[in-house]
């Protein structure tokens, strides 16, 4: 089955408000819609910003779609902070990242938490964009297949096959992450086809065929076309260079298979 590649922009804590509608406005500039038929373009900003995303977006009726950094587990109530499911699905949200290795390290998410927020963004219609990745000790050691399967078994246990249909999942080294230090692109394809063997299992062949799964880690408009070209990696979460507009049109554009914009 052909998957549409999907280059999302993962913005971290950077950018206000302002600032993200120039960005969004520059990207949207170099992306014109014939780029939109091969390939989805998604950003990924700081909650603060999404409501003028939103409003950028509708009312200039772009292409590029908008998520969010994180989902709460829960529904509503005395959750000091945290932003529900529901919430992101009002301000027009079509992703929500779950799991993300920021996520897993600093606030100390476990397979169970990442599970249950990609639940509430599932039931909240969002797509979740569900996290997996190893650390350097675990890629010296040879053993980063059985890891990130481990992480992906655990961040998904129990959901339907429907349901992880409606799943993208990014494999983003730890070690890869801000640092420079980009996966090769036999590394990159290595845990993503074994992740699509996993999807199979389970949930089956035809539903593993049409999951996205992306990588992440140091991705830029030097090394995206040779990743993205790899025959299970459906495309990129990227970070540092979703910050700049030319850098981030132009990996999207080579994602799309050109031209250049
Ligand atoms: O979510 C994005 C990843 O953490 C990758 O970040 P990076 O492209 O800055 O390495």
């Amino acid at each position: 089955m052909a998957r549409k590649p999907l280059i999302a922009g993962n913005w971290k804590m950077n950018l206000n408000h302002f600032e993200a509608i120039a960005l969004v406005q520059k990207i949207a500039f170099s992306l014109p819609a014939k780029y939109f038929d091969k390939v989805d373009v998604t950003v990924i900003p700081p909650f603060t910003d999404i409501r003028s995303v939103q409003t950028l977006v509708e009312g200039d009726k772009l292409l590029l779609t908008y998520g969010a950094q994180d989902v709460s587990a829960h529904d509503s109530g005395a959750y000091t902070g945290e932003i529900s499911g529901a919430m992101l699905a009002k301000l027009g949200c079509t992703f929500a990242v779950v799991g993300h290795s920021e996520r897993r390290t600093l606030h100390g998410e476990s397979n169970e938490t990442v599970l249950a927020k990609t639940k509430a963004a599932l039931k909240n219609g969002l797509t979740p964009i569900v996290c997996i990745g190893e650390g350097l000790e675990i890629r010296e050691a040879g053993n980063q297949v059985e890891y990130n399967l481990e992480q992906l078994r655990g961040s998904l246990a129990g959901l339907s096959a429907d349901e992880i249909a409606k799943v993208v999942v990014a494999y983003e080294p730890v070690w890869a992450i801000g640092t420079g230090r980009v996966a090769t692109p036999a590394d990159a394809q290595e845990v993503c086809k074994a992740v699509r063997g996993e999807l199979a299992t389970l949930a089956s062949a035809e539903v593993a065929a049409g999951v996205r799964v992306l990588y992440g880690g140091s991705v830029n408009a030097k090394n995206v076309g040779e990743i993205v070209g790899q025959s299970d990696v459906d495309g990129a979460l990227v970070g540092g260079a979703s910050l700049k507009a030319d850098e981030f049109a132009t990996l999207s554009a080579i994602a799309a298979g050109g031209p250049l914009p």
